[in-house]
């Protein structure tokens, strides 16, 4: 059935799920901060700032209005970088009339409260009664390939069955398969904390490592980030999943990561600001750095790669000496340092 959907966020990850349920035949209100954007999308059906060469669906209308967006709406997709969620999800509340569900695509945690993308979106709706469900759609998946219909596979999780199914639902189609996985704490927790082990790749390519050093990085990248997500209440094999190795492997291992490119810059010896500034979009892994970090120390939990990214970006820690601090620390087993046995 055909569904009014509001896409919140017209970036590249919003524009690019906007194409997915278009070509799924739902009518897709894509929701965007600037008018000139907006006018480009109805005018001439493209995005040039985040989705260069794509030619989008006309049935895919811009809006800057909340209001008008939201009118008579069936689901609420989010897509805005996780430090503007609590400033959208207030500023939507108001507009609506009757519960939605909400489907946040966003990858984070928030540094300080330490809480996942759900539970921030969960704490602004409180008692509103405005949204019936939220789920959280994640999996290896850059926009630019959703957008040229590459075959694609992401999970839906949520702590409502039916508001997966639905979700499941909402996207799936031929060329993007959409799995459901009932472990809404490992879903978001794999897809905000590969961002961090992506960005340290990009340092140890920028450094001048190769294959090794990546490979390296991202098995125990893997560790660290079960290690936290069980002690957080995920279930181990979610990360052996599409939202935890499956994304490790794509953001570690594509140019089209924004975590991965800004990595580079910063082994190749940028500040942070050069790299934030030259970037144009969202890095999340900087800020999920500083809430895993916080996240680690708090519960006891051994994160060395996080702990050597952290003191890389926030205590001018050369990328060089962070190296040879993790490839000395004391001699450990394998399998036994898995889950600090
Ligand atoms: N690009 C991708 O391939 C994927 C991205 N994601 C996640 O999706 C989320 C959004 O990322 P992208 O669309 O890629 O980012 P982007 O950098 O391409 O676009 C961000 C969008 O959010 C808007 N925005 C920025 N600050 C805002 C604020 N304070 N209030 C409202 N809107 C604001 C920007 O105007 C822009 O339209 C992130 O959490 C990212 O990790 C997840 C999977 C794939
Ligand atoms: O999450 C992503 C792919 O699944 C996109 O990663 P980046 O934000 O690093 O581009």
């Amino acid at each position: 059935m055909k569904k009014n959907v509001a896409v919140i966020g017209a970036g590249s990850w919003g524009s690019a799920l906007g194409i997915v349920l278009a070509d799924n035949g739902h009518d897709v209100r894509l929701v965007g901060r600037r008018e000139e954007q907006m006018e480009e999308l109805n005018q001439y059906h493209t995005n040039k700032s985040y989705l260069p060469g794509i030619d989008f669906p006309t049935s895919i209308k811009g809006y800057t209005d909340l209001g008008e967006a939201l009118q008579d709406i069936d689901a609420i997709v989010l897509v805005v970088p996780s430090k503007a969620m609590r400033e959208t999800v207030k500023s939507l509340l108001p507009h609506l009339t009757q519960a939605v569900p909400l489907i946040h695509a966003s990858k984070g945690i928030e540094p300080t409260t330490h809480m996942r993308v759900s539970e921030v979106i969960s704490e602004e709706v409180g008692t509103t009664g405005r949204i019936s469900s939220i789920t959280v759609l994640s999996g290896p998946s850059h926009a630019e390939e959703v957008a040229l219909r590459q075959p694609t596979t992401v999970t839906v999780a949520s702590a409502d069955e039916s508001a997966a199914n639905e979700a499941q639902y909402l996207f799936m189609n031929q060329k993007f398969r959409v799995y459901t996985n009932p472990d809404l704490i490992g879903v978001e927790i794999g897809g905000a904390l590969k961002n961090i082990i992506a960005l340290v790749c990009g340092v140890t390519n920028g450094l001048g490592y190769g294959d090794n050093t990546k490979a390296a990085i991202m098995t125990r990248g893997l560790a660290e980030i079960a290690r936290l997500g069980v002690q957080m209440g995920a279930q181990p094999l979610t990360f052996s999943g599409l939202s935890g190795l499956g994304d490790l492997i794509v953001t570690c291992t594509s140019v089209h990561s924004r975590n991965w490119r800004a990595g580079r810059m910063l082994g190749e010896g940028k500040s942070m600001e050069e790299v934030l500034e030259q970037m144009g979009m969202v890095v999340e892994g900087i800020r999920t750095t500083q809430a895993a970090y916080e996240l680690a120390s708090v519960n006891d939990i051994d994160m060395p790669i996080t702990t050597a990214l952290y003191s890389v970006l926030f205590e001018q820690v050369n990328p060089h000496q962070a190296t040879i601090e993790l490839m000395g620390r004391v001699k450990k087993n394998e399998v036994e340092s898995l889950f600090n046995l």
